[in-house]
């Protein structure tokens, strides 16, 4: 265990970064499970701002994503929310994330936690060479995705040895496309998500077509259903 000048041990600091368009269980899964492996003392899910591997995909307001994230980790005493990512003008590098949580916490040592899918993409991020310097990474298994590091293969060496963890966590088939899906088809997103992120989604509406759209004639969530006592 690493230890700080004074020889106390290091605070630990796990970084859960994404776009969260909504955040459900398997990302909150995903960030329980390494703080309690790598006894992380908390960790800081960090909304992008402008994901730029995603711009054209239709991604919903940054501060609704935040205010998503923050009611599904106010449970949680060790799962705080930044919003380095969200007030940064520019588009959302992961480096630069990891460089501002470095100047607000510069004697935790970090653990950057991230999917087996995002992981398979992480040479194509930003500076990628800098990301191991500034923390550790953390690949966690995701249902439909190849867990392994071969795309890593003959860059391992140049990296620092414990550069990268793999492990394996409880599998949750979930993901934020297929709540928007349902969401959209009205569909529920119940026990997909926290109830409070069920709630938010319906009071601002999102990811739901215009009423004028709509075909099928159902009632909304947030709509109560007709009393059909009364003529
Ligand atoms: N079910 C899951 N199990 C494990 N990790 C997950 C899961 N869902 C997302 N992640 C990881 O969480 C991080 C943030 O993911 P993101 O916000 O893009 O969610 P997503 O479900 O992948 O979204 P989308 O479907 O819109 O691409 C990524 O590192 C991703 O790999
Ligand atoms: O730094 C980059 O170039 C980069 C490219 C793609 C994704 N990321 C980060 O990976 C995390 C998951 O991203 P996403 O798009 O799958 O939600 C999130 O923290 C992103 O900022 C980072």
């Amino acid at each position: 265990m690493e230890q700080g000048a004074t020889g106390a041990r290091r605070r630990r600091l796990g970084v859960m970064g994404g776009t969260f368009d909504p955040i459900h269980h398997g990302h909150l899964v995903a960030a329980s499970e390494v703080a309690d492996r790598f006894s992380l003392d908390e960790v800081v899910f960090v909304p992008t701002g402008r994901p730029w591997q995603k711009q054209g995909k239709g991604v919903s307001p940054a501060e609704d994503r935040y205010l998503m994230t923050v009611i599904a980790t106010a449970s949680n005493p060790r799962f705080s929310v930044s919003r380095v990512d969200v007030d940064r003008e520019k588009v959302t590098y992961t480096v630069d994330t990891l460089r501002d949580l470095r100047s607000y916490h510069p004697n935790a040592e970090l653990y950057f936690i991230t999917g087996a899918d995002a992981l398979a993409s992480i040479l194509s991020w930003q500076d990628w060479e800098e990301l191991f310097s500034l923390a550790k990474f953390v690949g966690v298994s995701r249902p439909g995705f190849d867990l392994n590091t071969e795309h890593l293969a003959g860059h391992l060496d140049a990296l620092p040895e414990d550069a990268v963890t793999l492990i394996e966590i409880p599998a949750l088939a979930i993901s934020s496309t297929e709540c928007r899906r349902r969401a959209s088809r009205h569909r529920p997103v119940w026990y997909l998500v926290p109830d409070g992120v069920v709630q938010y989604i319906s009071k601002r509406n999102l990811y739901r077509p215009p009423d004028s759209e709509r075909l099928d004639g159902a009632t909304t969530m947030s709509e109560p259903a007709p009393d059909k006592t009364k003529s």
